[in-house]
């Protein structure tokens, strides 16, 4: 049966290595790249094209952190297909990272090192924005849009006698400590992107807690440290090219700098091939590559709680209906604007 497969970000980096990768398990796919940038979204169906001729890829027009972008995408996918078989929410972003130096080379001389190599913990912070929706730029992005696309194809992803599967792309930089349930937009912090990663984490065992039921099974995925447009943006070009050789040698010592987008969505393939009943709710799948480059996946119990995830489900059913409830205000706004006098 020819299986739907819905993939955020997917021009570029670890969104369109994924995309490779299922075309070669799957002739069959039906494909649909969810990018914000058309321009983009078709220069990526042409390279996978490319490579897979026959293969059927749909471009859909998504800027998963626009609230108005999202509705109108769910309408597209609704009206294109009858099932989504697999939505995997990898678009992301990382605005004005910083790293913090001083705190690097201290940990370059502790016992944390091989910790902060894999996680960033302590050296690397955002700045964030409010958005048009008036929502906080990193969280819209990371984990509101996305999880407004899955309330929206609810009726395509909960259909009786079938299984559908959202797939997170989290990160090992989600961290509980960067996470406060009482900001869940991290308006107060300085570290938006752990902190949205970390939400999707808590929402995830959430959903699979509300949705099993019905069908529908959410995994979280972490792809290790991989080069892609949003690890080049956090240093200048020539840092990286300087680092780079260091980079490789580190690889010969920790699985977790995959380095390669293909690497990196080790563990979103590898997710596709199993049996969605077989998957541990609270595990993070992670994209790992052995020194001498074989790539395998491996689960890691996350650092989460129900109660915590359950209030987080509860919040964002609630902003849910705030959002909406502005937006339909601003429409009523624009219509008695252009009715004439
Ligand atoms: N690289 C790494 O080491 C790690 C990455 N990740 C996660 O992996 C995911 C993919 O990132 P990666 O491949 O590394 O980086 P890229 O920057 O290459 O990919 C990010 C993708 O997300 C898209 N995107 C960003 N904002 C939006 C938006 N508002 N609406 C729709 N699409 C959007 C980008 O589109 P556009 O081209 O238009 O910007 C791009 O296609 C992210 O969620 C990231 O957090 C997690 C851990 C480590
Ligand atoms: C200051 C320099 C001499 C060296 C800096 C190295 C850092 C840039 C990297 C060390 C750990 C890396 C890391 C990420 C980005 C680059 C590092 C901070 C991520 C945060 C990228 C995005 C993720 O989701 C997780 C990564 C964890 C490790």
């Amino acid at each position: 049966m020819q299986r739907v497969v819905v993939v955020t970000g997917a021009n570029s980096g670890i969104g369109l290595a994924l995309c490779e990768r299922l075309l070669t398990e799957d002739t069959q796919l039906r494909l649909c790249l969810a990018c914000r940038n058309m321009q983009r979204a078709e220069a990526a169906r042409d390279t996978l094209l490319t490579s897979h001729a026959d293969a059927r890829v749909d471009l859909l027009h998504l800027d998963v952190g626009s609230v108005e972008s999202v509705l109108a995408a769910a309408q597209e996918v609704k009206a294109r297909y009858s099932r989504v078989d697999f939505l995997y929410l990898n678009a992301g972003i990382m605005p004005n990272p910083q790293v913090d130096v001083k705190a690097f080379f201290k940990g370059l001389f502790s016992t944390n090192v091989v910790n902060m190599f894999s996680t960033a913990e302590g050296i690397l912070t955002q700045q964030d924005r409010v958005n048009a929706d008036g929502l906080q730029e990193v969280f819209a992005t990371n984990l509101f849009g996305h999880f407004l696309l899955i309330r929206e194809l609810e009726p395509l992803l909960c259909e009786a006698g079938h299984t559908s599967r959202v797939v997170w792309t989290s990160s090992s930089n989600a961290r509980r400590s960067a996470f406060n349930i009482e900001d869940l937009q991290h308006r107060n912090g300085t570290e938006p992107y752990s902190s949205s990663k970390y939400a999707s984490d808590l929402l995830s065992l959430a959903l699979s807690k509300h949705k099993n039921s019905q069908g529908l099974f959410s995994s979280v995925i972490c792809p290790g440290l991989v080069m892609t447009n949003l690890t080049y943006g956090i240093l200048p070009s020539f840092f990286w090219t300087l680092i780079m050789p260091i980079m490789w040698l580190i690889r010969i010592f920790t699985n977790t700098f995959t380095l390669t987008p293909s690497n990196g969505a080790e563990a979103l393939h590898w997710l596709f091939l199993q049996k969605p009943e077989s998957l541990d709710p609270r595990a993070k799948y992670h994209s790992l590559t052995s020194g001498l480059g074989a790539n395998y996946t491996q689960p890691r119990q996350m650092d989460i709680d129900d109660d915590m995830s359950e209030v987080l489900y509860s919040k964002l059913l609630e902003l849910e209906k705030e959002v909406r409830r502005k937006l339909s205000e601003r429409n009523a706004d624009d219509k008695a604007e252009t009715v004439p006098q």
